[in-house]
């Protein structure tokens, strides 16, 4: 088995420390999970291992047996044991009752239904953290706008962040970013975002605080977009600068979004954007990218991951942004060339090639300049060329 090197905390008082502010917020004590899939599973652990009573919510009666009777999650985790101080249920009722805070980890697709179902079985001030990534098709809206039609008055958050389920059950270091909007008069010190870091923070697992609530959603949704592009580059053969290229573009990409939806730059460079595309883009341990590798190698769509069902947000996600792009006016070319591979069947390597024969541009979006691309089918037939097509 391999070896799980621990973080040794350093003694002493540590600078600017929520638990050290003048008043320390209150810790939410009881935390209803919302999804028993891997990433619902983990963050229970990561909530039993802070010090919370935990109750978490799955659909499978096996999946709810298997954690309260042998404190694992074998169909998503493995044999990673569980902490104790995890009680599963199959009744959403049972899950939310006392619950003084509830984390929503169902894939994006059921966010709606599931916050509709919750809603008679929450008491109004219990927050609703989204941990899934996306923006909802057809509406444009941001999972959390989701769930404030579906509960309104309801308090809302996100925990977004580089984060693989399995490394974040096995306690090794993480870290995310909790957002959740100011209340008028409010301090980010007295937030709901530092009361759930500080409810959820212990040991390995540290959560940094924001109140951009549309930036950390904007950067979650898209990084998996993005991935898809860089798998589907690295399967079709390209190699280690055009992932540089799409990681780098693909940012500018997020930060064009999420500055047009009203959120901030300085979001998109952190944890929940520039972190999780990092991790995201980088690591086979991704869904988006092993999707994308798939799909580049010449796997149609419905052959990926020998047609299991597994969730690759990206994929229904690659839609929704470029359609709520498309309607703030904004043009998302890596985006598009995404959606267009994934869902209209369009030829990878043109698709991809046609990203470098767009006309040549400023790199900052700040100046708007376009710039006439002398050589556009030059540079598509190169690209063609380069992979030998
Ligand atoms: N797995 C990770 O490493 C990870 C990390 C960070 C964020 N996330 C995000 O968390 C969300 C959930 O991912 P996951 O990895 O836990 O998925 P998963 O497939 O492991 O589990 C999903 C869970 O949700 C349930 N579910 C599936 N569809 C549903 C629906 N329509 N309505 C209600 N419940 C439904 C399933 O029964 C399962 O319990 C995704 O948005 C994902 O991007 C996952
Ligand atoms: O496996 P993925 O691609 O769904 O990524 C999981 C998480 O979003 C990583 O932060």
């Amino acid at each position: 088995m391999r070896r799980k090197p621990k973080l040794q905390p350093k003694k002493g008082k540590p600078v600017n420390a929520i638990d050290q502010w003048t008043t320390p917020p209150r810790k939410f004590e009881t935390i209803a999970i919302i999804g028993a899939g891997a990433y619902g599973t983990a963050l229970a652990s990561v909530a039993a291992r802070a010090g919370r009573r935990v109750r978490i919510f799955g659909r499978r009666a096996e999946t709810v047996n298997d954690i309260n009777k042998n404190r694992r999650n074998s169909a998503y985790l493995g044999d990673e044991p569980l902490p104790e101080g995890i009680e599963a249920f199959t009744d959403l009722k049972a899950a939310l009752l006392g619950a003084d805070a509830a984390l929503l980890v169902v894939p994006s697709a059921g966010i709606r239904e599931m916050s509709c179902a919750m809603r008679p079985h929450s008491s109004r001030s219990m927050p609703v953290v989204i941990c899934a990534k996306g923006i909802e098709p057809n509406s444009g809206l941001l999972l959390s706008d989701v769930v404030r039609e579906e509960m309104p008055g309801q308090p809302v958050a996100a925990l977004s962040g580089p984060t693989f389920a399995d490394e974040v059950v096995a306690d090794m270091p993480t870290t995310v970013t909790i957002a959740a909007e100011l209340a008028p008069g409010e301090t980010l010190e007295d937030g709901l975002a530092a009361r759930l870091a500080l409810s959820l923070s212990a040991g390995s697992f540290r959560a940094y605080v924001s109140d951009d609530l549309i930036g950390v959603e904007t950067g979650g949704a898209m990084k998996n977009v993005i991935a898809i592009a860089c798998g589907i580059s690295r399967g079709a053969g390209f190699r280690a600068n055009m992932t540089a290229a799409l990681i780098t573009r693909g940012l500018a990409e997020m930060t064009q979004l999420a500055t047009k939806l009203g959120g901030s730059a300085d979001t998109i460079s952190g944890l929940s954007g520039l972190g999780d595309l990092t991790l995201t883009c980088s690591s086979e341990q991704s869904r988006n990218l092993r999707f994308g590798l798939q799909l580049g190698a010449g796997a149609k769509r419905e052959q990926t991951f020998d047609g299991a069902p597994v969730i690759v947000e990206g994929v229904r996600n690659s839609v929704s942004v470029t359609d709520l792009a498309r309607k703030l006016g904004l043009t998302l070319p890596i985006c598009e060339a995404v959606r267009a591979i994934v869902h209209d069947n369009a030829d990878i390597v043109t698709t991809l090639g046609m990203l470098w024969s767009r006309p040549l541009e400023a790199e900052s979006h700040e100046i708007d300049v376009t710039i006439g691309h002398p050589n556009a089918s030059e540079a598509r037939e190169k690209i063609e060329g380069l992979i030998g097509c």
